[in-house]
């Protein structure tokens, strides 16, 4: 599935109607399921439908009269001036009786949902006056708010805040961007031409059935050397081994990956956890003798950071560089060496490795990605909300994940987790889309029960369920309708 701009997004609508598909259906249908999720939703809760006179209000009216027929009451607010598809919306809806008043009039009562049909794809720039004086009186109303398309005002502020969000065709970028101000996300397939929708020069958005196929079998004859072993190294002793933990978290995460072993290099007198890993006590960084088939570097390192991955270098084995042991001297020697490498920077480690602030880097996470991975040429997993994943022009956004994955050692978590998969064999691109999927989904799991207050290693803990789920399909990060 490809993630959308805006222009693509009509660049699309306009083939389809080169190619004989009347754009009138497609509203038709965007309204249609727009209606059907809105009484999935609502019910019969009386509605306040606020239309824009482009072709978003024209869903919008669309919406009104599917309401109308289905005897859910409906009061219509729109724009004067619409033309095209909006206007024959606009009086089919008059067709059937229905009062339209300005939309400078709207007002509305503490039974109703409000349906944002201003703006979608066709908005320029911030809105201003009447339009963003709207919207925030419509966040300030404490009512549900069912946004068409996209929360109106988006990618700007202000915008609308919105309860759920219903994406016409295609999601696009402010639906992963602003995902905060979309609240729940359904997918309408509203009859545009798949041909148009399978654009392999977009970001991909990863999906439960793109990456179901990746996941590692693992055969009733494997043992712990066939399904791919982790070396582990990360660790500072300078600093009486104040960040012990994160090489065990990572540990933790390539063991609940499915790793068959797990050797754990870290500074002597650090802990002997978990249990099952095979220690190799050091008194500076060093590469033990050890068979794995990947590595994990830096977690916890400190100053060590970066000679613990000089010192992995030796190995020339498929790599995660995490945390200290993010460099540019590093990277362009992972890159010379053509090892095959992920590095897993959250914004303020990407910022430094990019000249950028923080604030610049999640403003923009698919460029900032992009942009790295194209400097170091190494495969970068950006961390955030959402987390991106970058190699060459290729760029994957992945869905799952949320705040309460925003705790200390999770994205130590992570780097095992990309090593596990790294170490069963698959490429770096795919241990990565794949590894951070399924990370994300383990918190979204979790969350489920609670959204603060997790601690890393029951991410940990929860990724053979959240396996499972992927499996099974059974936790889809959106609906479908
Ligand atoms: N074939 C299609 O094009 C389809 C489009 N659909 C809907 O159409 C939407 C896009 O429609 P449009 O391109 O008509 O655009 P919109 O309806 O999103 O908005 C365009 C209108 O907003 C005004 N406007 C733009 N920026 C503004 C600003 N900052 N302040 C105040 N007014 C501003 C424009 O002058 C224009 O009147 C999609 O989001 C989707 O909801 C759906 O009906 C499905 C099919
Ligand atoms: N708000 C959020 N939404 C989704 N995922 C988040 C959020 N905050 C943090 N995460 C995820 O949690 C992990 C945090 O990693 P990182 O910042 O490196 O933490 P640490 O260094 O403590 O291990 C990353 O995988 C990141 O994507
Ligand atoms: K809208």
């Amino acid at each position: 599935m490809r993630l959308f701009t805006p222009e693509a997004m009509r660049e699309a609508d306009q083939k389809a109607v080169e190619m004989g598909y009347p754009s009138l259906l497609l509203m038709e249908w965007a309204g249609m399921k727009a209606a059907r999720v809105y009484q999935e939703l609502f019910g019969h809760r009386p509605a306040v439908v606020l239309a824009g006179k482009g072709n978003n209000g024209g869903d919008g009216l669309v919406l009104a009269r599917h309401l109308h027929l289905a005897g859910v009451p409906v009061r219509v607010f729109a724009a004067e001036g619409q033309g095209g598809d909006a206007l024959l919306a606009r009086r089919a809806l008059e067709a059937h009786g229905l009062e339209i008043r300005p939309l400078e009039e709207a007002i509305w009562n503490r039974e109703e949902v409000l349906v944002d049909a201003l703006f979608g794809t066709g908005l320029k720039g911030p809105l201003e006056s009447f339009h963003a004086g709207l919207v925030e009186r419509m966040n300030a109303s404490g009512l549900p708010i069912l946004a068409l398309d996209l929360p109106s005002g988006l990618p700007f502020t202000p915008h609308a805040q919105a309860t759920a969000t219903v994406a016409f065709a295609a999601f696009k970028t402010p639906h992963l961007l602003h995902r905060e101000a979309c609240g729940r996300l359904f997918l309408a397939d509203i009859g545009l031409p798949k041909v148009l929708l399978e654009r392999e020069d977009l970001p991909e958005i990863a999906t439960p059935e793109g990456l179901l196929p990746l996941l590692p079998k693992r055969p009733l004859t494997a043992h712990k050397g066939s399904v791919g072993r982790v070396g582990v190294l990360g660790g500072y002793r300078g600093e009486g081994l104040r960040y012990a933990g994160a090489p065990v978290l990572s540990a933790l995460g390539a063991y609940r990956m499915g790793a068959g072993l797990v050797h754990l290099v870290a500074p002597e007198g650090s802990p002997l956890e978990p249990l099952e890993a095979v220690f190799h006590p050091v008194q500076v960084p060093a590469l033990p003798s050890m068979r794995v088939e990947a590595l994990a570097v830096g977690m916890g390192g400190g100053p060590w950071g970066r000679e613990w991955a000089l010192k992995a270098l030796e190995a020339r084995l498929p790599t995660v560089l995490d945390a200290d042991a993010l460099h540019l001297e590093v990277l362009e020697a992972y890159r010379k060496a053509g090892v095959p490498t992920v590095l897993t920077p959250h914004a303020g480690e990407a910022g430094r490795l990019l000249g950028m602030s923080p604030e610049e880097v999640a403003k923009d996470p698919l460029r900032a990605a992009q942009t790295l991975a194209e400097r170091t040429g190494l495969t970068v997993v950006l961390k955030g909300n959402p987390t991106v994943v970058a190699q060459g022009s290729r760029l994957s956004v992945n869905p799952t994940g949320n705040p309460a994955l925003a705790t200390g050692g999770t994205g130590d978590v992570l780097s095992g987790v990309i090593a596990a998969l790294l170490a069963a064999g698959l490429s770096p691109f795919d241990a990565a889309r794949l590894g951070v999927y399924l990370h994300g989904l383990a918190g979204d799991l979790l969350a489920q029960e609670r959204d603060v207050g997790l601690l890393a290693r029951e991410v940990a803990e929860a990724l053979p369920k959240a396996r499972r789920a992927l499996s099974e399909s059974s936790i889809p990060p959106w609906r479908t309708v």
